[in-house]
């Protein structure tokens, strides 16, 4: 069985370890490296049978090592790696904005790097993954990750020019999606409901809505449409969303998380 190391256990890092034990992998194949030794306690109890290591110890043993570190944290653990890693290693960075290149530069000539866009719904098996080939990675690399994240969700390939795009889009989506919900859910309480049942209400619409999406071939717009009755109610609210440039907004932000990508990237350029 392939051995997988995690290195940075927190938000994403753990959502891959909870999928991945959920999806079926052995506690015992699975490693993660994580600084605080409150941290590992904490995880060490929550998914009993998974080994906490250093990341010396994890570029010893594992066969795929999954970097899950914030991107500014990246270099110390670079560092480490450098001297351990081979052709025969396989690293996948989860990290925002970081590209193959800067991995390859710091690494063995040869190591292959596989550079991952996850989300968290992977917690519950639905992330959105988007996966791009360093200079090194083969097709039976790509494969071996396509794999590991087909446990989690969904798989797709892309260029890794257009992984800014994709982490702009995917990677931060959910946390639009819980804004939003959680807007809605203070509009409930502006007009009155309870708040458990406003909840209740727009989690539940947010889940119909989510699945008619993935299970239906019509256009968003169409939809949404269906929705809309003449001379109803949404139409009275979609005019003020549109009074308000939601779309325009929404437009500006994801451009925005993309700058923010490329700059992340960007900070590692000098080394
Ligand atoms: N959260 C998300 O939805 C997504 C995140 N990502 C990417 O995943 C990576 C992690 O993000 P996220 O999980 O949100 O961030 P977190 O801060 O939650 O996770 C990073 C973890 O790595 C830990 N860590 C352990 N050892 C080290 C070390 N030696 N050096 C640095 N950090 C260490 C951090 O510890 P400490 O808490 O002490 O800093 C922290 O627990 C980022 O690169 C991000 O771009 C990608 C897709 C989605
Ligand atoms: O906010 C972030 O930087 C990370 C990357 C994508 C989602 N969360």
């Amino acid at each position: 069985m392939t051995v997988i190391a995690v290195l940075g256990a927190g938000k994403i890092g753990e959502a891959l370890l909870s999928g991945l034990l959920h999806g079926g992998h052995a506690p015992g194949d699975l490693l993660f490296m994580e600084r605080y030794p409150a941290r590992a306690e904490e995880l060490t109890q929550r998914y009993p049978g998974l080994r906490s290591v250093t990341v010396a110890d994890a570029a010893k043993q594992a066969d795929v090592l999954v970097v899950a570190v914030k991107p500014q944290d990246i270099d110390p653990v670079l560092d480490v790696l450098a001297p351990l890693l081979g052709p025969s290693s396989l690293v996948v960075s989860l990290c925002a904005g970081l590209p193959t290149s800067l991995y390859e530069r710091r690494l063995a000539e040869g190591v292959p790097v596989v550079r991952v866009m996850p989300n968290t719904p992977m917690l519950v098996g639905e992330a959105m993954s988007a996966i791009s080939a360093g200079r090194h990675a083969t097709a039976e690399h790509l494969a071996v990750v396509k794999e590991l994240l087909a446990h989690v969700g969904q798989v797709v390939e892309v260029p890794e020019g257009q992984q800014d795009a994709v982490t702009a889009l995917s990677g931060s989506g959910p946390a639009y999606f819980f804004f939003l919900v959680e807007a809605m859910i203070d509009a409930g309480i502006l007009l009155g409901l309870p708040r458990a049942l406003a909840g209740q209400l727009i989690i539940q619409s947010a889940v119909g809505a989510a699945k008619m999406l993935a299970e239906s071939d019509e256009h968003p717009a169409l939809l949404r449409e269906a929705v809309t009755s003449p001379a109803g109610t949404t139409i009275n609210a979609i005019r003020e969303l549109e009074k308000h440039g939601v779309r325009a907004a929404l437009l500006d932000a994801i451009e925005a998380a993309r700058d923010r990508s490329q700059e992340l990237g960007r900070a590692h350029d000098e080394h």
